[in-house]
């Protein structure tokens, strides 16, 4: 009998890749679409800390269940509360190797990891034909691009809609409204994006949100509908033989 392996250490279990085969759903995600009438897709809100990803997606969660719409929100702060959750959250309940191996921080790869699983479950959301707003700083360009090429890999090109949320670090600090840039300035976050951190800003989102004194979160959420309704994922009727 082969001994097991030491703790800490995956078994070494081969290319497991070969033993995975993808199953087709009987429901197509088309009969989904038409049950919802509406197309599944994802709304992608990046920017700073403290830029109103939050506000404003959560104004067009409101806007659009208003409407009748079936959406979701995916939303940073929260998701890190569970499916990205940090190592000390994770270490009472699965001990201390697995939290090392798969608690979340906020270095470069921690950050590529956490946008790779809402990306993930983000595209099966909108599989499902549900309209999922995702808000996360995502400051990485090549990590929000794998996301885009996720969506519309599972759809359609124009299924994932970015959105930069394009409020100046300054106004970000000013607000700061959970205290985060005074304690990042204060050398108490590392890693702090835009302190300590880079943004790397969208080239060509398709909405970009430039902020302007008097704009509302809700004067942000009526032009993110707008978008959404002329690029034909609200409010378009799905065809029988759309997909
Ligand atoms: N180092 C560092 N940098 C940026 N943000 C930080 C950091 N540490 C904690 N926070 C808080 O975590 C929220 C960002 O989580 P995200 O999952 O959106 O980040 S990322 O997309 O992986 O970059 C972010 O939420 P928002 O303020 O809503 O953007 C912060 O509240
Ligand atoms: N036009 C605006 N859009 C969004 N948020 C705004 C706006 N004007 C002021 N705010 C305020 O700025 C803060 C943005 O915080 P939040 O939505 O949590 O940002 P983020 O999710 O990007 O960290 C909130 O306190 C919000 O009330």
């Amino acid at each position: 009998m082969n001994a097991p392996p030491p703790p800490n250490q995956p078994p070494a279990e081969g290319d497991v890749s070969k033993n995975i085969v993808w199953h087709e759903n009987t429901v197509s995600r088309a009969a989904r679409e038409r049950n919802l009438r509406q197309r599944g897709c994802v709304v992608w809100f990046t920017g700073l800390s403290g830029c109103g990803k939050s506000t404003i997606a959560n104004e067009l969660d409101r806007l659009l269940i208003s409407r009748g719409a079936a959406c979701t929100l995916l939303d940073g702060d929260n998701v890190r509360h569970g499916l990205c959750a940090p190592p000390a959250a994770l270490s009472g309940e699965h001990g201390d190797a697995f939290a090392e191996r798969f608690g979340l921080g906020f270095s470069p790869i921690d950050r590529e990891e956490n946008i790779r699983r809402i990306g993930a479950v983000a595209s099966l959301m909108a599989a499902a034909g549900l309209i999922t707003l995702a808000a996360f700083v995502s400051p990485y360009r090549r990590d929000r691009d794998r996301v885009r090429r996720i969506v519309e890999g599972d759809g359609q090109k124009g299924d994932f809609l970015e959105v930069f949320v394009d409020t100046p670090l300054e106004v970000c600090q000013q607000r700061d409204p959970k205290g985060l840039y005074k304690k990042a300035l204060a050398g108490e976050i590392p890693n702090f994006t835009g302190i300590s951190d880079p943004y790397e800003a969208p080239q060509q989102p398709e909405i970009h949100l430039q902020f302007r004194v008097g704009m509302t979160p809700s004067d942000a959420a009526e032009e993110i509908l707008q978008v959404m309704t002329a690029r034909g994922v609200f409010g378009t009727p799905v065809a029988e033989d759309k997909r």
